[in-house]
């Protein structure tokens, strides 16, 4: 028989549930009941779920309150010292600082994990440091998963992947704490087996990515301890892409499991040297993208893998957990017409994997109902506006001067000073403004149609006029309108583009309770009218000073929306790229002198693989350029990047010829302006001198010595005045300050320089 499994389940709920207990409890840590209430009913719900929908064996422990790397964190004890004190009085609240920064200090860093919008949290090791067992919430859920009657798995990070995406404080190297770190391991092994555990999942997606020899030797070291001791059988997981087929196939563990959709190249060689006796867990059908799987690949593939399936040693799952995938598909009611029977969400994917599974078995209604699914697919080329003959002419009549600007980025320094007439420092923001519930609700209700369009148009309206009154006010030198009317940056302009949909329900968890539902691009893009012309001209109409139009730029909109599996994603990038360029155009000729095109997911996309970088950077560079290349010398075109690492990109981000860039760059105390400075960049800066992730209000003085250190690197005409980001998650009393003291700092810099 063939296994059918999955690496993780999507774990906010099919309406948010995690989202509503969790906010409930912030609000109010009298629900802390309520909120461990919800989540063993989520878990308990999923597997049931996930069994009805003929799953074999379910993981646990893919669950978390907020993020797996942190639960990870605190089960072996890596609790940094500022919070230690606090989750021993209260190990929920404690946990919850960690995650979101208390009193007792600040949250822990959060970054990307890999390369998708899920934000995981980094924990902090030092080199020494003792690791223990702490709570037993994997055993815990393995057993209540067993006392509903399912074949279980508890799932960790293994040892390596949980060291590499881990920081040292004190700049030591956190591999070198594996001997430290094994120990424990193998105690909680022996545990699970105690407890008649069969099977462990340990995730090594680091298996992906470059292995240097240290990382490889430090695989074949911790995989040889694990398998002296007493322990469940081993899974070991990999995804995201191809691994070394050969270091994979030589761990001492019982199974492997390959993302056969990200990395279908690594199979050949796994199929020559994986020893026979081992599981093979074949990710066959794509874990993370929202399309049903093309049955004649997968039988193919499944052809492949025949030894394994006689051997019965062959598992059946997605490539990766599903943690990056909305719920359901079936909740959704107002889907574009046609795109349903093409889609896979969640609970979609389980069902495909079964159908494989009794297809393998000869099953003839499962036959049927993937020879149905092949014939839905095959017509999709043809569907309307799937391919528009205009997009693709366009595309491939682009010359490569569509993306350079008419003159150099000095000439239009010179020409943009004089049509602006700024002071030096200048102060801006990033685009939002707080998105206060009354602005959540109002266009939930315009949504359901509570509150007809007029209503809607008038309270967005008055939030401008707000907005910008506030902006004056206080000072600020180059306005923006707020951002008011945007669900999100990426899902708005989705929603406004052919060739995308939307959906009412299909949340994905960014992190904690925070979650987008990225749009689906699934069709040529067309952009049918102006986007965000008559929000920016009508803020513009209520000021003398600049006011600065706001796009989302085309690598982030490619990055945050599901997208389609029948074009490269370079080929959709200029797509995008097109509709932007005109967006660009309009606002332009309405009067808009100033255009900030935001690619804070630039980073992102970053292949896993460095042979890979070079070719995306191109093509990502290229698109930005596209969008911007139309634009005459006296406007003025920002660029906005943040949650990222950007030195080893530093010459792509320098190649986008942006005239500003906002870079996030609070927290890391202006480190990254080195990299500027070194590359000796030549357009305008604004290191952000705010974080604006904290509710925490700076003072004036400390964004005025973030300023003296930035002015330590760059050039004074260089350097911009700014917060790390958009103000959308934070309310208008931290805003109001926060904003006021940047302004103070910038003045009295300013009165310290030397007349230009
Ligand atoms: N796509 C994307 N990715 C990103 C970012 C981003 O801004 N966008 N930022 C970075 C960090 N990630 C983030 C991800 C989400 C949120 C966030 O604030 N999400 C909101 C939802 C934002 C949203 O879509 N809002 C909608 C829908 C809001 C909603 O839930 N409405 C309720 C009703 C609410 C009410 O009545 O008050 C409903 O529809 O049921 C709107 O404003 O229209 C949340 O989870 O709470 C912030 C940062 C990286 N990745
Ligand atoms: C995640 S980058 C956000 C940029 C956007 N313009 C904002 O201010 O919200
Ligand atoms: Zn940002």
């Amino acid at each position: 028989m063939n296994i059918t499994t999955y690496l993780g389940f999507p774990r906010i709920g099919r309406r948010r549930e995690l989202k509503t207990a969790l906010e409930n409890y912030w609000r109010d840590p009298g629900q802390a009941e309520t909120l461990l209430a919800a989540a063993e009913e989520l878990r308990r719900r999923h597997w049931q779920q996930a069994a009805d929908l003929g799953i074999d064996c379910v993981p646990v422990n893919d669950f978390s309150l907020y993020d797996h790397v942190l639960d990870q964190a605190v089960l072996f004890d890596a609790i940094p010292a500022r919070h230690r004190e606090g989750f021993e009085r209260d190990p929920l609240a404690g946990y919850f600082a960690m995650a979101r920064g208390s009193a007792d200090g600040p949250a822990l860093e959060m970054t990307k994990w890999f390369d998708t919008n899920y934000h995981y949290l980094v924990p902090e090791l030092q080199a020494g440091q003792d690791f223990r067992l702490r709570g037993d919430k994997p055993l815990a859920e393995w057993r209540d998963a067993r006392a509903a009657g399912h074949q279980a798995r508890p799932v960790l990070l293994g040892p390596v992947s949980f060291l590499k995406l881990s920081k040292c404080t004190d700049g030591s190297n956190p591999l070198d704490l594996l001997p430290r770190l094994l120990p424990v391991y193998l105690e909680w092994l022996a545990q699970l087996a105690e407890a008649g555990v069969e099977w462990v999942q340990l995730d090594e997606p680091l298996l992906v990515t470059d292995l240097d020899p240290a990382l490889a030797l430090a695989y074949r070291q911790a995989y040889e301890t694990l398998a002296r001791g007493p322990s469940p059988r081993l899974l070991v997981a990999t995804y995201f892409g191809g691994c070394d087929p050969e270091l994979a196939a030589s761990l001492p563990v019982d199974g492997i499991h390959l993302d056969l959709v990200r990395g279908p190249q690594q199979l050949a060689t796994l199929l020559q040297t994986l020893p026979r006796d081992r599981v093979l867990s074949a990710g066959i059908i794509d874990g993370r993208g929202i399309w049903r799987s093309q049955p004649e690949r997968v039988q193919a593939l499944l052809h492949e893998l025949h030894e394994w399936r006689q051997a019965g040693r062959l598992w059946l799952a997605p490539s990766c957990s599903l943690l990056h995938l909305p719920y359901d598909v079936e909740q959704e009611r107002q889907l574009a017409a046609g795109l349903k029977p093409w889609l896979a969400f969640a609970r979609q994917k389980l069902q495909e994997l079964r159908h494989y599974a009794d297809w393998l078995a000869g099953d003839a209604a499962a036959e049927q109902a993937l020879r149905a699914q092949a014939e839905v697919l095959a017509r999709r080329p043809q569907a309307t506006g799937v391919q528009r003959r205009q997009v693709r002419t366009r595309v491939a009549a682009l010359s490569p001067q569509a993306a350079l600007r008419r003159s150099d980025v000095t000439h239009r320094r010179a020409v943009q000073a004089e049509a602006l007439a700024l002071p030096s420092l200048p102060t801006t923001t990033i685009g939002s403004f707080p998105q206060t519930a009354a602005l959540r609700r109002a266009r939930s209700g315009h949504r359901r149609g509570q509150l007809d369009d007029l209503g809607y148009q008038a309270l967005l309206r008055d939030e401008v006029a707000r907005v910008i009154r506030f902006q004056e006010d206080i000072g600020l030198d180059v306005l923006v309108h707020g951002e008011p009317e945007r669900n999100d940056m990426v899902e708005y302009f989705g929603e406004q583009l052919e060739g995308f949909a939307f959906t009412r329900h299909g949340w994905v968890q960014s992190y904690g309770s925070r979650c987008v539902k990225p749009p689906i691009i699934w069709g040529d893009i067309a952009r049918p009218r102006p986007m965000t012309v008559a929000w920016a001209t009508y803020a513009q109409s209520l000021t003398s000073r600049p006011v600065k139009g706001m796009l989302t730029g085309p690598v982030t909109l490619l990055q945050w929306s599901f997208v389609r599996d029948d074009l490269t994603r370079a080929e959709i990038c200029l797509q995008l790229a097109l509709a932007l360029r005109d967006e660009v155009h309009d606002l332009e000729k309405a009067g808009i002198g100033v255009i900030q095109i935001d690619e804070p997911a630039l980073r992102e996309g970053l292949p896993l693989r460095a042979c890979e970088h070079a070719a995306y950077l191109d093509w990502a560079v290229h698109a930005f350029k596209v969008a911007a290349g139309g634009s005459q010398d006296r406007t003025q075109i920002h660029t906005h990047m943040c949650y990222s690492e950007f030195n080893e990109i530093m010459p792509a981000v320098a190649a986008l010829d942006a005239d500003v860039i906002s870079i996030e760059s609070s927290r890391s105390r202006m480190e990254l302006l080195e990299a500027f400075q070194a590359f000796d960049y030549p357009a305008a800066i604004g290191p952000g001198v705010y974080d604006i992730h904290s509710p925490r209000v700076p003072s004036g003085e400390e964004m005025l010595e973030l300023l003296q250190r930035a002015l330590r690197v760059l050039r004074p005409e260089q350097l911009w005045v700014n917060p790390d980001c958009g103000l959308k998650t934070r309310d208008w009393d931290q805003v109001e300050p926060a904003l006021r003291h940047m302004v103070d700092a910038a003045r009295q810099l300013r009165a310290t320089l030397p007349p230009a």
